[in-house]
């Protein structure tokens, strides 16, 4: 009888535990849902009355605990507002992707309370201030948060700087774990250390400071990180991406305000390419964008900033940008060689001419960076806009392919059709034509025609086909049709052989498929590439394998 007593007694007090977790759970994520700007309402669904909040939109729960919150899963929303420090409430939180939105303020302290949380997505947003490197927030790197220039901290190799300019050694708190919980009044004495010392500090850096400065400017600082520096007198703003330009900012704006059209290397459907010459005879390209984009220039500097995370040795590495009071100039690194377009097309004095296994060489290297752009960034780059003019040369004739990222940036989706296509005709894939929305098969398509070009020598509006109605696709498929194998060949590439020439027109031929879905993928044209053309004997390979 007292058994069953304490039994139902034990039961009844579980069931207001549960009741109670499930209630600050759903509380909790009210309070979270306040401070959020929900403009497309997709919360609407989050109701103070619900009996549970595990199906709300984009909510999961931990299976038969208490419905604790296990994961907040809400990219791509258009959120608005802050992360309430509520969060730190659900202790049990695993996931938080709240990338793709316009979240702001700072990243919650309390965010460490979650300490089992494994992933973390705040990337592509408008978050500032410093990045926790404490507690289970230390765990997380640059990929967490990339695409919030305002962010700074060890995790996005970006140093906080005081209001003063120097740079502030950022706490690396050892985890309670770790260290032992000290005492409050511990804490208490510590920091009151720590604010005197700082306070003392900051006191003797300022009156040094503010004496250096009289001599040199701010601006003679290294750049070591990404960095923004903003005029204050004008709108002027220096962002560099990669961490190593070695100049100071006013030495690059004074560069920049300088070029003139002597320094013009040319001109495409985004504005004029100029050469920009540093002191040390550094060399960079600068692309002063003339279109006005559609959204606010922070919207732009973020999406630039992802950009200019993306590192790969066949992409144009985008070194930096600059908006001065009257152009918006992004800075890369200039590829001597010029374009592949340039030699193949243009009958300059100083033109090598291209030799078979340098078209190998081109073909194989501008597939693994379009490879690296569809497969292995996060979020994935279409190019939109491949063609030989944007593949550029090294020295080694290392292939290197420029704009990316600038198309969806740039070009708004209703003028897209007619810009694009202006510029790169022949090289569009026919739904892209009908459609204007480029995908990674459109782009697939585009490097078919390089292939193609790569091979003939030909442009794909070269008037030998265009004037019978052809385009460069259909023109060797009538070439192949009547076994016209030697009239492919560009005549000034003497060396092709015929059996790495047949994979790629084979290859070419699928990349062109009408029919975008029957392309390959970009990884499967390289895997293909490095198979079959690559390896120098690769039959004589698998023949002696297969013996064992
Ligand atoms: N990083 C660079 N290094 C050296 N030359 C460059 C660089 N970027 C562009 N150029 C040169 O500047 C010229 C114009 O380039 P841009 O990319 O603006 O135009 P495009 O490729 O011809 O057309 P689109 O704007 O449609 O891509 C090209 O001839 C190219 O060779």
């Amino acid at each position: 009888m007292n058994f069953s007593f304490v039994n139902i007694w034990s039961t009844r007090n579980k069931i207001r535990f549960e009741n109670s977790i499930r209630q600050i759970s759903g509380m909790t994520l009210l309070e979270i849902k306040s401070t959020l700007n929900d403009t497309k309402n997709v919360l609407s669904n989050w109701q103070q009355f619900d009996e549970s909040h595990c199906a709300w939109t984009g909510i999961s729960c931990h299976p038969g605990d208490e419905q604790r919150v296990r994961s907040i899963n809400l990219p791509y929303m258009q959120l608005g507002g802050i992360i309430s420090p509520s969060i730190g409430k659900l202790s049990r939180l695993q996931r938080l992707a709240l990338h793709q939105n316009s979240l702001h303020g700072t990243i919650p302290n309390e965010l460490t309370n979650c300490t089992e949380l494994r992933a973390l997505n705040l990337s592509t947003n408008f978050f500032s201030g410093e990045i926790p490197d404490i507690g289970v927030l230390s765990t997380f790197d640059k990929n967490s948060f990339v695409g919030n220039v305002d962010l700074c901290g060890r995790q996005v190799q970006k140093p906080c700087r005081t209001s003063l300019g120097f740079p502030v050694v950022l706490p690396h708190a050892e985890s309670d774990e770790a260290a032992g919980k000290p005492s409050h009044y511990m804490k208490g004495v510590l920091i009151g250390a720590m604010a005197i010392l700082g306070l003392a500090l900051v006191i003797i850096l300022s009156f040094l400071w503010t004496r250096l400065l009289s001599k040199k400017e701010r601006a003679a600082k290294r750049y070591t990180e990404v960095k923004k520096q903003a005029d204050p007198k004008a709108s002027t703003k220096l962002i560099t991406f990669h961490g190593d330009l070695p100049y100071t900012s006013s030495e690059i704006i004074e560069k920049l305000e300088s070029l003139d059209e002597e320094d013009i290397v040319g001109s495409g459907g985004f504005g004029t390419v100029y050469r920009m010459v540093m002191n040390d005879c550094g060399t960079f390209a600068v692309k002063q964008i003339d279109r006005s984009c559609e959204g606010s220039d922070q919207v732009f500097e973020r999406e630039l900033e992802i950009l200019g995370s993306i590192n790969h040795i066949n992409l144009v590495n985008l070194r930096g940008y600059c908006r001065l009071p009257s152009s918006r100039l992004l800075i890369y690194d200039y590829l001597a060689i010029g374009s592949l377009d340039d030699l193949l097309h243009e009958n300059t004095r100083q033109r090598q001419l291209l030799n078979w296994s340098d078209r190998l060489k081109i073909a194989l290297g501008s597939a693994q960076g379009l490879a690296y752009l569809h497969h292995e960034c996060s979020p994935k780059v279409v190019h939109c806009n491949i063609k030989s003019s944007n593949i550029l040369l090294d020295e080694n004739m290392e292939p290197h392919i420029s704009d990316f990222g600038l198309a969806k940036l740039l070009v708004d989706e209703e003028a897209h059709v007619t810009t694009v296509v202006a510029g790169t005709f022949g090289y569009l894939a026919p739904e892209y034509l009908q459609s204007g929305r480029a995908t990674e098969k459109s782009d697939v398509y585009s490097f078919g025609v390089l292939l193609l070009e790569l091979v003939t020598g030909k442009r794909p509006t070269d008037p030998s086909f265009v004037k019978r109605g052809l385009n460069v696709v259909g023109w060797m498929n009538t070439l192949l049709r009547e076994n016209r194998l030697e009239d492919v060949v560009d005549k000034r590439c003497t060396d092709a052989d015929a059996g790495t020439l047949e994979v790629i027109l084979e290859l070419a031929a699928r990349c062109t498929d009408g029919n975008a879905d029957d392309r390959p993928s970009m990884n499967q044209v390289l895997q293909l590439l490095e198979q079959e053309v690559m390896s120098p004997c690769p039959s004589e390979f698998y023949e002696s394998h297969s013996d064992h």
